[in-house]
């Protein structure tokens, strides 16, 4: 795994989002489009505001999700509202978002839909970026949950499916671990001694099913961006 290490949570914000923008850049230019897919959570907003300001032509890049709370979307909890009042402003309004909370009540009503808007991707996916949370999940591949053999199973048929983790709140949304392989650029966005040591308890571990994370980092070529 390549480390790139920043002495702050600043400086990584803009270097980072300086990087994402040069590949979205080469996408755009080599495919004439490009496709972004972000995670939800706390890490990456600071560098969301700096990226949403980055010069480059955003009518050309399509921006999703790695995974979503079931939750509407303007409710605290979603990942697309987060996106919305964070990435998705500046010069980065001009991207289409391709959001994946849907009409269906239920998450595991929403996969179709879902599968049908990814549809509109240019894939692979040119920039992924992934956090991990303290039990080693990734998207929302918990470990936790009933479907975590599903979600890790690289021929599960569907690139979405829907995790109840038993950790956290709502029903979700997630890539499963094959959609999210299906990727040109895999940066993993941590701050903070704590996130190092849980991915260090990672690294240190070979289950899968234990720690999720293990299951992107033994088949991706991974870029950790870090900072304390
Ligand atoms: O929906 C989500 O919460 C994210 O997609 C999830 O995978 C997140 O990346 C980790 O839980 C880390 O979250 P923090 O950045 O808030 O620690």
């Amino acid at each position: 795994m390549r480390t790139s290490n920043f002495a702050s949570p600043q400086e990584l914000n803009l270097a980072f989002a300086e990087r994402i923008a040069r590949l979205l850049n080469e996408g755009i230019a080599t495919r004439g489009k490009a496709s972004l897919v972000v995670s939800g959570g706390r890490t990456p907003q600071g560098m969301f505001a700096q990226l949403s300001q980055q010069d480059l032509d955003w009518s050309k890049v399509v921006v999703s999700l790695a995974d979503e709370r079931w939750v509407d979307s303007s409710d605290e909890s979603s990942n697309e509202k987060m996106v919305r009042e964070h990435l998705l402003q500046n010069k980065a309004q001009a991207a289409t978002f391709i959001g994946l909370k849907n009409p269906a009540q239920r998450a595991q009503d929403g996969v179709d839909d879902c599968v049908a808007a990814i549809a509109q991707m240019p894939l692979p996916i040119d920039v992924l970026i992934l956090g991990m949370g303290e039990d080693g999940h990734t998207a929302s591949l918990f470990p936790c949950s009933a479907q975590i053999s599903q979600g890790l199973d690289l021929n599960y048929p569907k690139p979405y499916l829907a995790v109840q983790p038993t950790t956290a709140p709502h029903w979700r949304m997630s890539l499963s671990l094959a959609a999210l392989l299906n990727s040109r650029h895999v940066f993993l966005h941590l701050t903070g001694e704590g996130k190092k040591a849980v991915l260090d308890k990672a690294l240190a571990g070979t289950d899968e099913f234990e720690m999720p994370i293990r299951a992107v980092l033994n088949r991706a070529d991974v870029e950790l961006v870090w900072a304390p």
